[in-house]
């Protein structure tokens, strides 16, 4: 069944065989929180000027959609052209009148992969990336969801969250990877002029195939030509990019390895490349979400690779002042922020599509961002990990052992 998915995927042109270009002339801001980033999202859609393009997993109705529906409806009204892309399963708390204001006011919709019965398992094949492209100029890219979940409490869960917001050339490689989707949904060519940047950015042809050098690229020249970005992705078991460019970035970093993510069920290659890095000397850091997830089976179960990691000198970190759901890795000079939660799950079934950044101010943004979130979380200890209860060792192994049973069958 999974191989007949891929089949038809490719035979559909979802797929893109060719990794995307390293682009530099790109600037990047991070934004932090849905108080920072969803009113940033809503004046870049009222400051467009031609074409929006919304692309999400998570979607609910309640405020930040109320908010959202408004802006759209009004840049429909100054007669530009939107396209929102909705996963039929992620979006099913979207409700029949948003969508319906949506469709009244000329909002083209598509959704994902719509459930059926006979589908059986290619219904958890999900549109799970997470993208705002407003007139191939700027985009917004992370982990987010158009949600009430991602305000700051009491409004909202409070869910912690990063954004990057992004203008330059590597939109342009956002918009024809949106495309594609479309395409598939709705067997319907989007083209979009591409937005004529001053500092038009270049595909760097001879970045080769591991992006290495770009890496040599100098700081000089990347504060002369603005951000070194190029966009990554996963689109089943067979198109991993994402994956392979995180394990290349573990097993080449030197100082610095941070990686956060909401979901840490990681393959087996990532953890011994992340056990290794720890082993060479490079300061291995993972910010989990502790016990304030959402999926507390899916916090128990990772918790069975703690003690291999720890042993090897990887620290770990439980956040503690929210549930963390940010999805970014910080390797050295190298970042990649977006949909991935870089879990067994996620990688076989589900679109995704990150940011990699080459860019020292974007490195010292996020390293002081997650500075501050070691600081409100909990470092966890080998000797405290091994000195944990017993029904908390047995929990976790069920957990753990029936993910594993899961992910076989599945
Ligand atoms: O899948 P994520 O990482 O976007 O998180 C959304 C969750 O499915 C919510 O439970």
């Amino acid at each position: 069944m999974k191989g007949s998915l891929v089949r038809q995927l490719n035979q559909t042109g979802l797929y893109r065989r060719q990794p995307w270009p390293w682009r530099d002339g790109n600037h990047s801001r991070l934004l932090v929180g849905g108080a920072r980033y969803f009113p940033a999202m809503v004046e870049s859609i009222d400051q467009a000027q031609e074409r929006i393009l919304l692309e999400f997993y998570l979607v609910s109705s309640g405020r930040v959609m109320d908010e959202l529906i408004d802006s759209l409806v009004r840049a429909r009204q100054r007669g530009l052209r939107v396209w929102f892309l909705l996963d039929d399963f992620g979006s099913r708390g979207l409700v029949a009148s948003d969508r319906q204001r949506l469709r009244d006011a000329g909002v083209e919709l598509a959704f994902y992969n719509r459930l059926r019965v006979d589908k059986w398992n290619r219904n958890f094949a999900r549109d799970h990336r997470k993208l705002l492209a407003v007139d191939g100029r700027v985009a917004f890219v992370g982990g987010t969801g158009l949600c009430d979940e991602f305000l700051p409490a009491p409004q909202g869960a409070g869910w912690h969250e990063l954004m990057l917001r992004i203008e330059g050339p590597v939109v342009t490689d956002w918009e024809q990877l949106f495309a594609r989707v479309w395409r598939w949904c709705r067997a319907q060519q989007l083209t979009f002029t591409p937005f004529r940047f001053s500092n038009a950015g270049y595909g760097l042809a001879d970045a080769g195939r591991d992006g290495s050098s770009v890496h040599s690229a100098s700081s000089e020249f990347i504060a002369e030509r603005g951000g070194l970005m190029k966009v990554s992705t996963c689109e089943g078991p067979q198109q991993q990019e994402i994956k392979i460019n995180f394990r290349r970035r573990i097993n080449e970093s030197e100082q610095r390895l941070w990686l956060v993510t909401a979901y840490f069920l990681p393959s087996w290659s990532i953890r011994r490349a992340l056990r290794r890095a720890a082993r060479r000397g490079v300061d291995v850091r993972l910010l989990l979400p502790g016990d304030l997830s959402d999926h507390p089976g899916i916090f128990y179960a990772s918790r069975r690779y703690y003690q291999r990691l720890l042993r090897a000198g990887v620290k770990i970190y439980e956040y503690r002042a929210s549930f963390n759901h940010s999805k970014v890795c910080l390797s050295d000079d190298w970042v990649s922020i977006g949909s991935c939660n870089l879990d067994h799950w996620n990688l076989r079934w589900n679109l995704e599509a990150n940011q990699e950044v080459i860019d020292p101010q974007l490195c010292r943004q996020l390293q002081q961002q997650l500075r501050r979130d070691f600081e409100f979380s909990h470092q966890i200890s080998l000797r405290s990990w091994l000195a944990r209860p017993l029904w908390r060792r047995l929990y976790e192994f069920v957990l753990g052992y029936l993910a594993a049973i899961l992910l076989r069958i599945f």
